[in-house]
């Protein structure tokens, strides 16, 4: 049987990353070399790989959008040589670059897996080569169509995911999707949990940077603080807001989301809880907001959220459009 072969995009983070004079930095070449050398990735159940070194190895602190798409670029230009994709990323912002993925990648038919490590390859107790043989492994032999990440035994739907824990091997959830697949002695799904299907063909879209504010409430917050915010240039405003969906009911707080509105600013309400959904129905203060023109995002993280705000403010379309279309589930990435 012929081989699975697998496209390994190395754009860096801690799992090449050696230690410096500043505290750990990328090497270039130190990786790619130290997994060619490794025997684990020759064994015959392995798939074959390629992998390419970015030029720029950077810690994930330093992405921007650009950065996104280019790995998208790149997955379009490998993707009829390749059974599979691995992107070797920081995991600062690893649930950023997954989530913005997985809405650039339309028609997605192969695995994308993005996966990096808390401790560098090349150091003792390194969770590195474990999460990059699985990675690998799983690529080819569970070939789900979708944007993933794989850490810690757990490949997770990429847009689902957020950073848990600073320094710890289990640095990553999924709160309101339970994983696609758990690599224990055997690898499960979990039940009820479906992989997207697309048909093809892949189409990339482009992502731009977006003036997008970020706010979580806190109890007591002064409006000019939100209006503050939304003065500046902004398209679209994240509110992290309580429970499921509840903001302070202050007319002059509520009149500035409206303005926003007027203006075709987007205002989405997230919940600042790490699970559950908002629902604007259930108490007076959530409703008000939704009276105000303040529109729901459901179960979704903050970085899914921010990607797909940059995603649809950078495609040709209406207010109303990436209104509607922020509402909707266009990879999975909310319940609603
Ligand atoms: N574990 C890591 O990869 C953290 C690193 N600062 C990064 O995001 O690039």
């Amino acid at each position: 049987m012929t081989k699975k072969r697998i496209y390994i995009a190395y754009t860096g983070g801690t799992i090449g990353m050696q230690k410096t004079d500043q505290g750990y930095a990328p090497t270039a070449g130190f990786l790619t070399q130290r997994v060619k050398a490794n025997p684990e990735f020759q064994r015959p159940e392995m798939p074959e790989f390629a992998i390419t070194e970015y030029s720029d190895l950077m810690d994930s602190a330093n992405m921007t959008p650009q950065d996104w798409q280019t790995i998208a670029d790149d997955i379009r230009d490998h993707y009829d040589d390749f059974d599979g994709f691995v992107i070797l990323h920081g995991t600062d912002t690893m649930a950023f670059t997954a989530s913005a993925l997985s809405f650039m990648l339309e028609g997605l038919t192969k695995p994308v897996v993005v996966t990096g490590s808390q401790i560098p390859f090349a150091e003792l107790r390194s969770d590195g080569q474990h999460n990059l043989l699985n990675a690998l492994y799983l690529a080819a032999s569970h070939p789900v169509g979708e944007v993933c990440l794989f850490f810690n035994n757990k490949l997770f739907r990429g847009n689902r995911t957020t950073k848990v824990h600073a320094d710890g091997f289990d640095a990553f959830a999924s709160p309101n999707l339970p994983p696609l697949l758990e690599a224990g002695i055997h690898i499960k799904p979990s039940p009820g949990v479906q992989a997207l299907s697309a048909s093809g063909p892949l189409k990339v879209h482009p992502i731009t940077p977006q003036p997008i504010g970020v706010v979580t409430l806190y109890p007591g917050i002064d409006s000019t603080v939100i209006g503050n915010i939304l003065k500046q240039p902004v398209k679209a405003l994240i509110l992290l807001s309580f429970g499921v969906g509840n903001a302070p009911q202050r007319p002059e707080l509520l009149q500035l989301f409206q303005d926003a509105r007027n203006r075709e600013v987007i205002v989405v309400n997230l919940t600042q809880c790490l699970q559950g959904k908002v629902n604007m129905a259930g108490y007076a203060t959530g409703n008000a907001l939704s009276r105000a023109g303040v529109i729901s995002g459901f179960d979704m993280t903050t970085e899914a959220a921010l990607a797909k705000l940059h995603f649809l403010l950078s495609q040709p379309l209406s207010f109303q459009q990436r209104l509607e279309a922020m509402e909707q589930s266009l990879r999975g990435e909310l319940s609603n």
